[in-house]
């Protein structure tokens, strides 16, 4: 195959859309993270794309050949779902060769397929359990050779993680990034954890209310957000509203400085993100905007300090790595805060977006 391409794709379900005009270029071999708050649409994407529903309009390119309509068992698509949907009356070699079987296959070259799979997930010697006597890290692992068994030309996976614990899915996270590349498989995770995303995709498509808000990398989506959502749902950071004066960015009494002028006209309303790590604390000589501000609370959080202020352009959180500044900040001291220009994102402010 090479690349998969969905072309105005979207889908209603009675009178809610809840997937609107979506043009994604999926590449060969990369991993893509579909991210996005409960009910934005993620799910119904990939359900459209592995042929579970069909799209109200818009069609899925796979090679070059339209697939919009061909059924999902027509599609060499492997799924892994939420619950992983395993067979719990089956032992794990025979869930994961059980598609082999049933498609003809015989028996001995299932059988040793089973058991390079097995192999591949760190299952080897476990083939004659029974799901019940498996731990959840493991069913995941039983799911995935499942869904690898058909040799699948792409990996679909629905929130893949939600059943394991915190500490197993990151692990596990880790262990199917690798092992996807070294297959070098064309894979589609939907996630609503960012790290979860951040961890995995070579790309993330950012999701909101059906609609596709940014598609980057990792790096790209949370350093050069495109809008307010973006900036908002991706990492921290503080929020100003304020309007263009100058090239500049008025906030009440204060004039923000930016690196190049803001590329709206004078007297537009706007909303500007910061990410926490980027201000500079009472340091002078960094080109930017140096506020006056008072510390209203301090938090160390393991090895980072957040520290919390109500500066002249409203209340804002900085923080940085400890040890790497160490100075004592406490409550109710007054200091300054320097925005630098190139920290500053600034955006439309409709009236729509993250407070
Ligand atoms: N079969 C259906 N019938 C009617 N509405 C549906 C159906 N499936 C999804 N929806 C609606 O479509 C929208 C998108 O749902 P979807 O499950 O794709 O979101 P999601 O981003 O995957 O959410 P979650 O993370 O909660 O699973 C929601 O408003 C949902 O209520």
């Amino acid at each position: 195959m090479n690349g998969l391409q969905l072309s105005g794709i979207y889908k209603d379900f009675g009178s809610v859309r809840a997937v609107e005009n979506v043009n994604l270029d999926f590449a060969e071999g990369e991993l893509t993270a579909l991210l996005g708050p409960s009910g934005c649409g993620k799910t119904t994407l990939l359900r459209m794309i592995a042929g579970l529903e069909m799209p109200s309009g818009g069609s899925i390119n796979l090679g070059g050949n339209n697939i919009t309509g061909l059924a999902a068992h027509k599609r060499r698509f492997g799924m892994v779902f939420q619950n992983f949907a395993l067979f719990p009356h089956l032992t794990v070699r025979e869930n994961v060769v059980y598609s082999l079987v049933i498609s003809g296959t015989s028996k001995s070259d299932a059988i040793a397929t089973g058991e390079r799979l097995l192999d591949l997930v760190q299952l080897s010697g476990y083939g004659d359990r029974r799901i019940g006597e498996l731990s959840g890290g493991q069913r995941q692992r039983v799911a995935i050779a499942r869904a690898l068994a058909q040799e699948p030309e792409v990996f679909l996976l629905d929130e893949p993680m939600s059943a394991l614990d915190a500490k197993l899915r990151e692990d596990m996270q880790v262990e199917l990034r690798l092992l996807q590349q070294r297959l070098g498989i064309t894979t589609i995770v939907v996630t609503h954890d960012q790290r979860e995303a951040m961890t995995m995709a070579d790309k993330i498509v950012v999701m909101s209310q059906g609609r596709v808000e940014q598609v980057g990398s990792p790096q790209e989506i949370y350093h050069q957000p495109e809008n307010a959502f973006v900036a908002d749902f991706i990492g921290k950071a503080n929020f100003f509203d304020g309007v263009v004066e100058g090239g500049k960015i008025r906030v009440g009494d204060a004039l923000l400085e930016l690196k190049t002028p803001a590329g709206f006209l004078g007297g537009s309303p706007v909303k500007i993100a910061c990410r926490p790590e980027t201000p500079y604390l009472d340091t002078e000589g960094v080109a930017g905007s140096r506020l006056k501000a008072k510390v209203t609370f301090v938090r160390d959080v393991g090895p980072v300090r957040d520290i919390h202020l109500e500066t002249e352009i409203g209340p804002m959180v900085v923080e940085y790595a400890r040890g790497e500044t160490d100075r004592s900040f406490s409550i109710g001291q007054d200091t300054t805060v320097t925005l630098p220009v190139e920290g500053l994102h600034v955006f439309p402010r409709t009236g729509q977006e993250a407070a």
